[in-house]
């Protein structure tokens, strides 16, 4: 759905070419004629002020990629390319296209030129003042200067890494050539060659050209540090960087250097899986596998025109986790605009590789790009979308290779529950975890969960920590096994804060069994069984631990073990905690609250000792070591030696009282 016409006719009004008395540029002293004026029957005139801005800003190398310079010129020249075809459908009358379309580079070593010529549309002598003399979007100059002052505060140098989003397009041609001649005649009925050159200093000449044939032929006069743009391999190498899959043939010394079909516009049931995967490779440079793990190819028309072909790559790229993130490559109309444009995945999808090319943006897109691009963001949230059915897809068609993706990738998925909102769903239904159930390293959905969970269960169960082997023999789990409930092990640091950002599944909560209170009811084969009062126990342990616990409350998750903390409903909880002190060391600890077994013998001995000897020094050494046996299970302690002589004693104690019953 392409907005723009490509009608030459729409391009605004056109100032007449009046011969300027104005000072010539620093370079062109007035009193002899300027190299521009030598040209027969020449007029000179100056670029409009902001155009030299421009130049001077071009010259003094603002682009870290100097090279960009051929991407505008061959982009122009499909440009033309472009709306000749559409003049010629269009118009009566219209010059006839001398030959195929076609982009022509003929390098010249010896005169150190590079020429690059098309049969598209060429310019009349009133489009040439007017195109190549001023800028036509205003506020370019101003975003330009800002971007090069914002480039160099940077510490890299100063030169900008962002390419061509500018709009000065064919200006660049003045970082790599001392001298510029353009020969161009117009497809209009009755047009006249015209020949505009120019060195870039302030002011240029038109004069009457000599070309025969509609089309527009570029002499670059290279500066002497420029000689690398006569070398062929050079060029194609530029060609297949930039503009491998502009639809017209570019030959160079007339050997074709581009591809010129772009792959993504092809129908898939067109392309072979070699050609993907050296499509693959081409965009990855192959540093992430020989093929892709996943190819999502999208042709939409609606409500934005775009063809999107995208790999998740079968490795991790080394900088995924690097704030600089890389994207997909951004073209329109097929010609590159941005090598890793940013705003086309979210942060999350930042693994994709690939190619997204729309009829709907213009060359120019940048400038609204790198602020919010509306465009662009629908083109996003297609993607969104396509890809993250995709890769469900392929969860259920190829579990194997699902799990090789989830493995590489599952971490940054899980990141997108936090951030995109609207996709969370979706999202959830992708996350893979370990659980109490499965066996070691084998991963289920949250979907498999809760199709498994007994009728009983209302809720998703989960417990963090450091790894399996922390989690799976933590006390909190007991009563879940008891009921044969599954719990999920979220064992990865970014599942705390995508289980806070998901909350529930399937209208499921996620519950911590580390967290609040559970109640999963009596166990199954307890049913009758009256639960014993251990009251003086915890008001004992209570007194003991004063303000190192939040609480101290009798166990409804413990089966086994004697005492456990857990987090209060809304506190982070241990592991978490962990977390944000590796991030920050003072970052503070919350209470929590100890828990005790009433059916676990030491309660049930400290509740009747609790009673005989309220605040005796034994009743408090045993309310210590239930702490400290909560701790352990955890793996921290914070006072080993304190603990080991708390139970050397206690040891020694029921040694002794051994000892005496003998
Ligand atoms: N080879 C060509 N044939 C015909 N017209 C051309 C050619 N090269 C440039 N022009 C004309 O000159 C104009 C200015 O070109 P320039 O590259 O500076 O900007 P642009 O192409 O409009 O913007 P951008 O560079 O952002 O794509 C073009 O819009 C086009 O009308």
């Amino acid at each position: 759905m392409n907005t723009e016409s490509p009608n030459p006719e729409t391009s605004g009004s056109t100032p007449s070419a009046e011969p300027s008395g104005a000072a010539p540029g620093p370079e062109t002293p007035a009193s002899t004629p300027s190299e521009e004026a030598k040209a027969a029957g020449a007029v000179e005139l100056p670029f409009q002020a902001e155009v030299q801005q421009v130049l001077a800003l071009v010259i003094n190398s603002l682009y870290a990629n100097q090279e960009v310079f051929l991407r505008e010129l061959i982009s122009n020249a499909s440009d033309a390319l472009d709306k000749a075809r559409f003049l010629a459908l269009t118009r009566e009358g219209v010059a006839e296209q001398a030959g195929e379309p076609a982009i022509l580079i003929t390098l010249d070593d010896a005169a150190r030129t590079l020429t690059i010529e098309d049969n598209g549309i060429g310019m009349t002598r009133d489009e040439v003042v007017q195109n190549l003399g001023t800028i036509a979007r205003s506020g370019s100059l101003e975003f330009l200067k800002a971007n090069a002052e914002a480039a160099k505060q940077k510490k890299d140098g100063g030169k900008l890494q962002l390419i061509g989003q500018f709009g000065v397009g064919f200006y660049a041609a003045f970082m790599v050539a001392s001298r510029v001649d353009v020969q161009t005649r117009s497809m209009l009925p009755g047009a006249e060659p015209v020949l505009w050159r120019s060195s870039g200093a302030g002011s240029f000449t038109v004069a009457s050209g000599d070309r025969e044939h509609p089309g527009t032929k570029i002499v670059l006069h290279l500066k002497e540090d420029a000689r690398e743009y006569t070398k062929v391999w050079r060029i194609k190498e530029i060609i297949r960087k930039y503009s491998d899959f502009v639809h017209f043939p570019i030959k160079v010394n007339d050997e074709v250097a581009n591809r010129s079909a772009a792959l993504w516009t092809l129908p898939k049931s067109q392309i072979t899986e070699e050609q993907h995967a050296e499509f693959f490779r081409h965009v990855t440079g192959g540093y992430e596998g020989e093929n892709p793990l996943l190819t999502v190819h999208l042709s939409i028309d609606a409500p934005v025109q775009f063809h999107a072909l995208l790999y998740v790559p079968e490795k991790a790229p080394a900088d995924m986790f690097h704030k600089d993130r890389r994207g997909v490559r951004l073209y329109a109309k097929r010609v590159l605009i941005v090598e890793d444009c940013d705003k086309l995945t979210p942060m999350y999808l930042r693994f994709l590789r690939g190619v997204v090319d729309s009829e709907d943006l213009s060359l120019n897109v940048s400038r609204e790009m790198l602020q919010e691009n509306r465009t662009l963001s629908q083109i996003e949230q297609q993607i969104v979308k396509q890809v993250l059915k995709s890769l469900k897809d392929l969860s259920e068609s190829d579990p194997e290779r699902y799990a090789a993706f989830w493995k590489e990738f599952g971490r940054v998925i899980k990141e997108g529950a936090t951030s995109d909102w609207k996709n969370k769903d979706a999202i959830a239904e992708l996350c893979r975890f370990e659980s109490m159930n499965t066996e070691a390293g084998k991963l289920i959905s949250l979907r498999d969960y809760v199709a498994k969970m007994p009728e009983a269960q209302k809720e998703i169960y989960y417990v963090t920590g450091l790894g399996r082997h922390a989690v799976e023999q933590s006390p909190h789990l007991e009563a879940f096994r008891k009921r044969g409930y599954d719990v999920l092990f979220l064992v990865d640091p970014v599942d705390e804060w995508f289980v806070k950002a998901l909350n529930e599944f399937d209208k499921r909560r996620l519950k911590s069994v580390m967290h609040g209170d559970v109640d999963l009811g009596a166990e199954p084969e307890k049913k009758d069984e009256p639960e014993e009062s251990v009251d003086a126990a915890v008001a004992a342990v209570k007194a003991a631990l004063g303000d190192r616990v939040k609480d101290v409350r009798v166990s409804r998750r413990l089966t086994d073990s004697a005492s456990c903390l857990v987090a209060a409903e809304g506190d982070p909880g241990a592991n978490l905690e962990r977390i944000m002190k590796l991030i920050d060391q003072n970052a503070e600890e919350s209470k929590r609250i100890l828990e005790l077994n009433p059916g676990h013998p030491v309660v049930k001995n400290l509740n009747i000792l609790a009673g005989r000897e309220p605040g005796s020094e034994r009743v408090k050494q045993w309310s210590e070591l239930l702490l400290d046996q909560a701790l352990l299970v955890e793996g921290v302690v914070q006072e080993p030696a304190k603990l080991v002589r708390r139970i050397q004693d206690l040891l020694a104690q029921v040694s002794s009282a051994a000892v005496s019953q003998s």
